[in-house]
């Protein structure tokens, strides 16, 4: 058996964020459920942002409130500003997560800031989440391609990147945010950030939109990544990145990883239970 790898279950709050029917919270609740009973150690549960810039996460308290918490299961939230973490510590998220773009246009779009300004926005969030004693994920979104500005330079997701690492962040996820990265860009990218930044303190976050996330895991396995974001049944995109599809399916990168030997700890049939459920969830359904 190969090292073990860790899936980041981002479905429900990734994977719903796009939806534009709004989903009961309780029915949210019964995904973050049923995902806690596969063996999965981490779920992002919700994000703490605007309701006016995403309403389907307007319930973020009452989804953290109604979960059925799991020993061993880390539950995460997303937070853009302190406003965001104060209500993720009250709500009594495990961790939460500040996420940055690699590129300004993307960060205007989706945050309604420059990238300096984010980073310096982050710094007010991560005091407050070390004084709370949560750990922080970092996120940098377009690493390899932007919805409006076009191909994203290495150079700028390493600045970012280790910006975020240097303030406290204990791994930064890169997001494959539109499904545009080829293994090719993804191989790039990776041999760029490893002059400065371990394996182990980078995950990949990589959407489906071209069909191409699992030959990008296949690289960042071959990086030395371990920790790979992916999304129930598919589920998501990102509602500032048109045209963004879901994340990898989480039963996709646990079928990979079981055929090259990596354990992720994971129970298929729950999980395909959960999967099940989460179809029902999208507007298409
Ligand atoms: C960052 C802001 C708030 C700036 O938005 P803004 O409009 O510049 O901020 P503001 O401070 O002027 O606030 C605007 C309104 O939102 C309220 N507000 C302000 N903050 C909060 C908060 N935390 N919780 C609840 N309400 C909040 C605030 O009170 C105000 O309410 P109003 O007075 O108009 O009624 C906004 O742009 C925002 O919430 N953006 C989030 C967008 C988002 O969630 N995008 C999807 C997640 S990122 C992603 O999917 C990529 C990723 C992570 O998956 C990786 C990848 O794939 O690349």
């Amino acid at each position: 058996m190969r090292d073990p790898v860790t899936i980041f279950e981002v479905g429900p709050r990734d994977g719903l964020q796009n939806e534009q029917r709004l989903i009961p919270a309780a029915r949210k609740v019964r995904l973050v459920d049923l995902l806690s009973r596969t063996g999965l150690r981490k779920i992002e549960v919700t994000s703490f942002v605007s309701p006016n810039w995403v309403p389907q996460m307007a319930d973020a308290a009452a989804v953290m409130a109604g979960i059925d918490r799991r020993a061993g299961v880390t539950y995460a939230a997303l937070t853009p500003n302190l406003r965001g973490l104060n209500a993720a510590v009250q709500a009594g998220a495990d961790e939460v997560a500040v996420f940055a773009s690699a590129s300004e246009g993307f960060s205007r779009k989706n945050i309604n800031c420059s990238v300096a300004e984010s980073l310096a926005r982050f710094e007010e969030v991560m005091a407050a989440a070390r004084e709370a004693g949560l750990p922080v994920r970092g996120y940098v979104s377009c690493v390899t391609d932007c919805p409006y500005d076009g191909r994203v330079a290495p150079a700028a997701v390493l600045d970012v990147a280790a910006a975020l690492l240097e303030m406290g962040c204990y791994e930064v996820s890169l997001g494959d945010t539109i499904g545009a990265a080829t293994p090719e860009t993804t191989g790039a990218l990776l041999g760029h950030l490893s002059a400065r930044i371990g394996p182990e303190r980078l995950a990949g976050h990589f959407h489906d939109t071209q069909g191409r996330a699992l030959d990008n895991i296949r690289v960042g396995l071959d990086h030395g990544l371990r920790t790979f974001d992916a999304s129930v049944a598919g589920l998501g995109g990102c509602p500032y990145a048109p045209g963004a599809r879901g994340n990898v399916a989480t039963e996709a990168v646990c079928e990979l990883m079981e055929t090259l030997g990596h354990d992720t700890g994971i129970d298929r049939a729950r999980l395909s239970e959960a999967a099940a459920f989460a179809r029902t969830l999208r507007s298409d359904a």
